[in-house]
C-alpha cells in the first residue's frame, strides 16, 4: 500500500484584516511616555470619568494616583471625575477626599428618568465631563498605575485618524486562597470572545473586547448610543466598527489588572446582558435575522430555601434593559448645549 501522506492542511489564520490591524493598531503603555503626550496634547482637553458603584476601598487610591501623576506632576489630565452611581457607601466622600469631581448620576441629566447599570454610570459621566478625550477606568481596581492613562492617550494625543483605544491586560483570577495567574476575564473568554469571533470576526485582534480601562474622542462617544447595562462595552466596538471602520480602533498593552471579582451567578446576568446586546446589534446592522426575538428573562438557581419542587431558590432577573441614545441627538433635539442640562 502506498505511505498514507497527510493532506497538508492551512493552520487556522485570522482574517488578513485582522493579520495587518494587529501590528498596525496595537501598542504598549511604555510607548507613550507622559512628556512626549504634554508635548502632543496642545489645546486638547482630557477627561478621566471613573464609574463607581460602592467602590470607597478602592477608588480613592485611583484618584489620588491620576491626580498625582498626571494633573498636578505632569498637566495631562484636565478632570478627574467619578461617578456616583447609586453606592451605598462612602464612595462619593471618599473620591471627593481624594480629589475628584463627584457627580451623582442620577443627578445628570435629571429630566430623563434614571437607569440602573454601569452603562448609564458612563454616559452620565460622559455627559457631565467636558474633555475632548474621555478616558474611562473602573473604580475597582487594585493595581492602577497611571500608565493606564498614558497608554490610553498615546493613540488619541498622536494620530487623528484613531478614534477610540482599548486596554488589554494579563487578568489574574485572585481567589481566596489562590491566584489563576490568567483566570480573569471569564465572561470575555467564555462569552465576548467567542460571540466577536463568530458574528464580528473584524473584531478578533482584541485582546481584551471587555476592558473596562478605553478612551475615545468626545465626537465618537457622543455619536454612538450606550447600553445602560453590562452591554456597553462590547456594544461600543461594534457600533464603533460599524460606523468608523476598524482602523479608527486600537489596543494598548497595560500589563496587569487585578480588580474585585463578582461571582459566577452575577457573571451569568452580565453574560445574557453582553449576549442580548449581541443580539440586538446582530439585527440592527443585518448579519442575523431572527424569527423570534429572544427571551430577557434569566432563571438562576442556588442555594437558600426550596421551592419549585428543587431544593434550590429561583432566582429570575430580567435582562432586558435600554440603550442611552448618542447625546449629540439630545443636543441637536434640545438645540443647547448639553452641559446646560447635564
Ligand atoms: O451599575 C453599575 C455597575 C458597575 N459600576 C462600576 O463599573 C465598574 C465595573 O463594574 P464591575 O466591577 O461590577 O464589573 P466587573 O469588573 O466585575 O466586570 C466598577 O467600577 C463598578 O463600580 C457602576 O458604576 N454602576
Ligand atoms: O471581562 C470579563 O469577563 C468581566 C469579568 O471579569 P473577571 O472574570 O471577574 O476577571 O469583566 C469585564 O466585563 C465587564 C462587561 O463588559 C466590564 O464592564 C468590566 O469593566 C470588565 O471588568
Amino acid at each position: 500500500m502506498r505511505g498514507f501522506r497527510a493532506r497538508k492542511v492551512a493552520a487556522p489564520q485570522v482574517s488578513a484584516d485582522v493579520g495587518s490591524w494587529l501590528p498596525r493598531r496595537s501598542s504598549q503603555a511604555g510607548d507613550w511616555p507622559v512628556a512626549d503626550l504634554v508635548a502632543a496634547k496642545g489645546d486638547t482637553t482630557v477627561s478621566v470619568v471613573i464609574p463607581a458603584r460602592d467602590e470607597e476601598a478602592t477608588v480613592g487610591d485611583i484618584v489620588r494616583t491620576i491626580r498625582r501623576d498626571v494633573v498636578e506632576r505632569h498637566q495631562l489630565v484636565d478632570e478627574v471625575m467619578v461617578v456616583d452611581s447609586r453606592s451605598q457607601d462612602a464612595t462619593a466622600r471618599v473620591a471627593a477626599e481624594a480629589g475628584a469631581t463627584v457627580v451623582a448620576q442620577d443627578s445628570v441629566l435629571s429630566a430623563l428618568p434614571g437607569l440602573q447599570g454601569k452603562g448609564e454610570a458612563l454616559w452620565k459621566g460622559l455627559a457631565a465631563s467636558t474633555g475632548d478625550i474621555v478616558v474611562f477606568v473602573d473604580g475597582d481596581l487594585y493595581d492602577f498605575t497611571s500608565d493606564y492613562v498614558t497608554g490610553l492617550l498615546g493613540p488619541l494625543l498622536t494620530d487623528d485618524s484613531i478614534a477610540y483605544v482599548k486596554g488589554f491586560y494579563h487578568r489574574p483570577l485572585v481567589g481566596a486562597v489562590s491566584t489563576d495567574a490568567d483566570g480573569g476575564g471569564r465572561v470575555t473568554e467564555l462569552v465576548a470572545r467567542p460571540l466577536l469571533n463568530l458574528y464580528w470576526p473584524e473584531l478578533a485582534g482584541f485582546v481584551q473586547p471587555l476592558a473596562g480601562e478605553y478612551a475615545g474622542r468626545r465626537e465618537v462617544l457622543e455619536r454612538v448610543p450606550f447600553v445602560a447595562n453590562y452591554g456597553v462595552e462590547v456594544g461600543h466596538l461594534i457600533d464603533i466598527l460599524e460606523s468608523y471602520g476598524l482602523d479608527a480602533l486600537a489596543q494598548v498593552d497595560l500589563g496587569k489588572r487585578t480588580h474585585r471579582h463578582q461571582n459566577t451567578q452575577a457573571l451569568g446576568r452580565m453574560s445574557g446582558q453582553i449576549m442580548l446586546t449581541v443580539f440586538d446589534r446582530l439585527e440592527r446592522y443585518g448579519r442575523l435575522v431572527s424569527a423570534e426575538p429572544p427571551a430577557t428573562m434569566l432563571a438562576q438557581f442556588r442555594r437558600g430555601e426550596s421551592g419549585h419542587g428543587v431544593d434550590r431558590e429561583l432566582v429570575v432577573t430580567d435582562l432586558a434593559c435600554e440603550q442611552r441614545p448618542p447625546l449629540a441627538t439630545l443636543r441637536a433635539a434640545d438645540g443647547t448645549g448639553l452641559r446646560e442640562i447635564a
